[in-house]
């Protein structure tokens, strides 16, 4: 559906797309993460046309768009900056795009009744787009990107402004929607459990490059390097001399999974990965326990060496204060690349 090839856009000196591929399928939901600056939205305002490139291709459906105007890729948008016409009501707003495409007025009424329907909003017409509520207008805002059938739609940070209860439970709804209607999605995010949650495949990217694509699990339970990793806010990271499959690190011998890369390396070990053993390595102490509901974080100290953050359930959290023997489970750690 979307190919994206070596496409490169310089701001001056530096390079916010370096270039980049990137290939989306049809039916797809890939959604772009990377901290702030990383050229998320550069990215997908060079898809929609919004943005000239310096170098390389944006294909859809295999045809080049040099010179075709926004208007004419066939792409919807709901950006950021893309707010809803305040002057007109709800079903004014969703009807703009089918009306610009020619659509007469009983089958515009109809695509607002039935997006309406979709997004959860039945009956909205004729409401004013002032008196929503802030997932009220970004439903609409939806509704109306998907209304002129768009092969492909863009978001950008598309519930950015919500509170964070309210984004967990439209990230759920806007899954299954594009499921029901086969929407292929390229979503631009910096909040990692919205795009965990949304996307079919993730693309980490790292001032202007991609860092990782994979599977959300893939992506989470390897992240390619220590950039992903932190990222990721994994901060149980660590020097390691990695020989078949032990690694020598500060935190003592430390078993990682077969077929590992060796030699000289960063390790990461997961919190969960920390396990208290009887016969494991002595001499740590706990610095430090918090309460996170579901489970206690927990920071531990060797005797000589960095900390090392671990996870446990709530009864099974040791003291503050106390010493304790570690071991490690090897499936939570994870030989990074450079
Ligand atoms: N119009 C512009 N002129 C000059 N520099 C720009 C312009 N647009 C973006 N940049 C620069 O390009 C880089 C990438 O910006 P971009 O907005 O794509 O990042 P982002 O990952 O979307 O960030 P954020 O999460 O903060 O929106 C940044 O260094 C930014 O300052």
């Amino acid at each position: 559906m979307l190919s994206i090839e070596d496409a490169t856009v310089r701001f001056g000196e530096r390079a916010a797309l370096d270039a980049v591929d990137l290939e989306v399928a049809e039916h797809e939901i890939v959604c772009v993460l990377g901290p702030s600056g990383s050229g998320k939205s550069t990215l997908l305002r060079a898809v929609a046309g919004l943005q000239a490139l310096d170098g390389g291709r944006v294909l859809l459906a295999g045809a080049d768009q040099a010179g075709v105007p926004v208007h004419r890729r066939g792409v919807g948008l709901m950006f950021q900056d893309h707010q809803l016409f305040p002057q007109r009501d709800v079903g004014g707003n969703i009807a703009f795009g089918p009306r610009m495409r020619g659509a007469g007025k009983a089958e515009q009424a109809e695509r607002v009744r039935d997006l309406l329907e979709l997004v959860g909003l039945p009956g909205a017409e004729r409401r004013s787009v002032a008196a929503l509520s802030g997932g009220e207008q970004q439903r609409v805002a939806l509704a109306r990107a998907l209304a002129p059938r768009p092969r492909l739609l863009m978001l950008d940070e598309p519930l950015g402004q919500l509170d964070r209860g309210l984004r967990e439970r439209l990230v759920v709804e806007l899954r299954q929607l594009f499921g029901r209607l086969g929407t292929t999605v390229l979503a631009v995010t910096h909040d990692q459990g919205e795009a965990f949650a949304l996307a079919d495949r993730v693309v980490v990217m790292r001032d202007g490059r991609i860092a990782q694509s994979g599977a959300p699990v893939e992506v989470w339970s390897r992240p390619a390097s220590e950039f992903v990793a932190r990222f990721l806010g994994f901060d149980n990271v660590v020097a390691a001399r990695v020989s078949g499959t032990v690694a020598e690190t500060a935190w003592g011998r430390i078993p990682v999974p077969e077929g590992s890369p060796q030699g000289e390396r960063r390790l990461l070990v997961r919190p969960g990965g920390a396990r208290l053993a009887g016969e494991g390595q002595r001499g740590w102490t706990v610095e430090s326990r918090t309460f996170r509901g579901d489970r206690v974080a927990v920071r531990l100290r060797p005797a000589d060496g960095p900390a090392l953050e671990a996870e446990f359930p709530p009864g099974g959290a040791p003291a503050e204060g106390a010493e304790v023997a570690l071991g490690f489970a090897v499936e939570d750690v994870v030989v990074l690349g450079d």
